[in-house]
């Protein structure tokens, strides 16, 4: 039996638990501590509460750091003592920005560490997670929080000089991505169409152009040639949107995240 144990039960957490509920429960278990109460919905992930930090650190093998990065200084007190008398335990850390020496340096030097930089797709199994092992990982224990991520999706191994840009693009991805669908649903309804008849629209174009360039292996422009007639009306709403300057709001909304993430390094 594994016993994941996660410090904070926010957003991403939950995806990562609602992921990791599939796994058969003989064999990989999960509890969790807030310092409120848990939020109901991991009941129906079996998630186990826990009463402290120290709790949660004794009991489980793989601990998952999962509260706001400026948490990190309170729970390393309490953390930090415990692993320095039970230096087998793998605590992978999931804070924005939050570099593998910043770690080390909160939780000890003999810390086991990964820092893993998943998206909220996990909860679906659909996710993406970039990671890095810290100097104190095993081979062995490296393959072992590999194989548990990629049950959530995709997962690389990463160097962490690209976390910054692999968040911005992956981890807070799935919200700008959520941000055109949104543009293009509002679109519909000033279009004319009823609301929710434009956001399904909206959903299933974005969801069946995701599986067609996954299945026929196209990148993205071969897509859209394919939906280009010459001549004809995509490419009409095709330039309005290079004459807009599309890529160029992309690459400022992807510099501002980055920035941002950067600001706890
Ligand atoms: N939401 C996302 O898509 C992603 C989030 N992350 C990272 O995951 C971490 C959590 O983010 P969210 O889940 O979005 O935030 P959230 O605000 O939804 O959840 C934070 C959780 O931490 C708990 N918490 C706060 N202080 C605590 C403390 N001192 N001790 C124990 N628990 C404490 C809160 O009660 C809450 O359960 C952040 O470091 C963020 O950078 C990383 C990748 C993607
Ligand atoms: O918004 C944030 O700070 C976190 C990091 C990546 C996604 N969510």
């Amino acid at each position: 039996m594994f016993k994941i144990g996660f410090i904070g039960a926010g957003n991403m957490a939950q995806a990562m638990m609602q992921g990791w509920s599939k796994l058969d429960a003989n064999q990989v278990t999960q509890g969790a501590y807030v310092r409120h109460q848990l939020p109901e919905q991991t009941q129906a992930w079996q998630v186990e509460p826990f009463q402290s930090i120290s709790e949660a650190a004794l009991v489980s093998d793989m601990l998952v750091l999962a509260t706001p990065p400026t948490a990190l200084t309170a729970i390393a007190d309490e953390l930090k003592p415990i692993l320095a008398a039970m230096p087998h335990k793998i605590v992978v850390s999931v804070l924005g920005g939050i570099s593998v020496s910043m770690l080390e340096e909160a939780l000890g030097r003999q810390a086991k560490i990964v820092r893993a930089l998943p998206n909220v797709n996990v909860a679906v199994g659909q996710g993406y997670t970039a990671m890095y092992a810290g100097s104190q990982i095993t081979a062995e224990e490296k393959g072992a929080v590999f194989a548990l991520l990629a049950e959530l999706g995709r997962v690389d191994e990463m160097p962490e000089a690209e976390f910054g840009a692999v968040s911005a693009l992956a981890g807070s991805g799935p919200a700008f991505v959520a941000g055109f669908i949104q543009a293009l649903t509002e679109a519909g309804k000033a279009a004319g169409l009823d609301e929710e008849m434009a956001a399904k629209l909206s959903v299933q174009t974005f969801r069946g152009t995701v599986d067609k360039m996954r299945q026929d292996d196209l990148k993205a422009l071969d897509l859209a040639q394919l939906v280009m007639t010459p001549g004809g009306s995509t490419a009409a709403g095709w330039e309005v949107m290079q004459a807009g300057n599309l890529n160029g709001l992309v690459t400022n909304v992807i510099h501002a995240t980055m920035q941002k993430n950067a600001e706890f390094e």
